[in-house]
Parts: structure tokens; sequence; C-alpha cells
């Protein structure tokens, strides 16, 4: 069978797919600008992003080096406003800050390319409430440097999983790679899961 190829630079990524057996034979990330067009919607950039990110990689695997790529973005909003990776503990405080008391939305764009150079993809809705933070659970919890370079400023996977009263879609999807979409593209592209 051709080869997997993760189109990501992200260790979660790679964890989550070998939670469910699957262990990619090539880890090729691309670099993109990951900024939002004007006017585009988070959904639409999360499906741009993980298409693009899949595309790029298959560019670089192509001819006989072509194999069945996956990539996956995830972007976080609160109402329409689409939260960075969190660069530092400012960042994260900001963002908690935020989402402190109140419900927002991760979105997460799955893309698989064939080796026939064919792209299916996918884009996950997942909507989050956090507890009402005190103020010494956001620095504290900014000062864990667990929220650094997530998008949203913090994982689900990690102590910020004890913020969260409710959860509707894909927890797998939050963390950064939707399990049982993937799996489905990758059926539908030809890949033996
Ligand atoms: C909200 C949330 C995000 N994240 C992570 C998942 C992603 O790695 C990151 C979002 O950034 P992405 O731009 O989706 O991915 P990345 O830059 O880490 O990796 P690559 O583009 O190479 O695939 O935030 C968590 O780990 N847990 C969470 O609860």
């Amino acid at each position: 069978m051709a080869p997997l190829i993760l189109a990501s630079a992200s260790p979660r990524r790679r964890d989550l797919l070998a939670q469910i057996g699957i262990v990619p034979d090539i880890i090729a990330a691309a670099d993109l600008d990951e900024s939002p067009r004007k006017d585009e919607t988070p959904r639409l950039l999360a499906l741009r992003l993980a298409q693009d990110k899949a595309r790029a990689v298959a560019a670089t695997h192509a001819g006989s080096l072509a194999g069945f790529v996956l990539a996956a973005d995830t972007v976080v909003c609160v109402g329409r406003r689409v939260l960075d990776k969190a660069h530092d503990a400012a960042d994260v405080v900001r963002c908690l800050e935020l989402m402190s008391g109140r419900g927002h939305r991760i979105y997460t764009g799955v893309a698989v390319v064939a080796p026939s150079g064919k792209l299916t993809s996918r884009v996950v809705e997942t909507r989050i409430t956090f507890k009402v933070l005190t103020p010494s659970e956001i620095t504290g919890y900014a000062a864990s440097g667990e929220g650094v370079g997530k998008a949203g400023g913090y994982g689900i996977q990690g102590r910020a999983g004890g913020f969260v009263t409710h959860l509707v879609g894909s927890f797998t999807a939050v963390v950064g790679l939707p399990l049982y979409e993937a799996r489905c593209l990758l059926e539908g592209a030809g890949y033996t899961c």
C-alpha cells in the first residue's frame, strides 16, 4: 500500500492517530500563512487550511513518492472572533478571560489527498462551555505553560479539561484531529485502517 504521510508538525495529531492504531510512514509539515481572508468564516478557514496543508505536502510527494496525505487545522472562536494560537502567558490569560463562563466553538478541518491526487475533506464543529473562571484559576493555568502554542490558549487534554462544563461535538477534534472523520476519509480514499 502507498505510504501514509501526516502533513502536521503537531505531536498531538500523531498521538491521536496512534490511539486508533494508525502510524504514519512519513511526517512532513506544511508551513503556511494561517491568517484568515477577509470575511472568511471560521468554518471555511479551518477547511481551507486543512486542504491547503494536505495539497502542499502532496505536491512535494508526487510521482513515485505519492502516498495518502492527511492534514488538519483547528480554529477556535468566541462569537465571530477567531482566537489565534497563544504565544505566551499573557495571550493565554486574554483567551481564558474571554471564554470564562461562556460558550465557544471549535472548527477542525480534516483533509486527505489520495495517491491519485483526489482531495476529500470535512469540517467538524464542537461547542464547548467553560465554567466561570476565578482570577487565580486563570493566572495558575497561564503559569502552567500548557496553553502556549495551542489554538484558543488551552488544551482540553490537560488541566483545562477541568474547566469544561459542556461539550457537544468531537473531543478528538478539539485536541486536533477528529478520529472518526479522519478514519472515514482515509478509508474512502482507499487506505486500509
Ligand atoms: C483547543 C485546543 C487546541 N489544541 C491544539 C491542537 C493543534 O495542535 C493546535 C492548533 O493549531 P493548528 O494550526 O491546527 O496545528 P499546528 O500548527 O499545531 O500543527 P500543523 O499545522 O503542523 O498540523 O492547538 C490542543 O491541543 N488542545 C485543545 O484543546
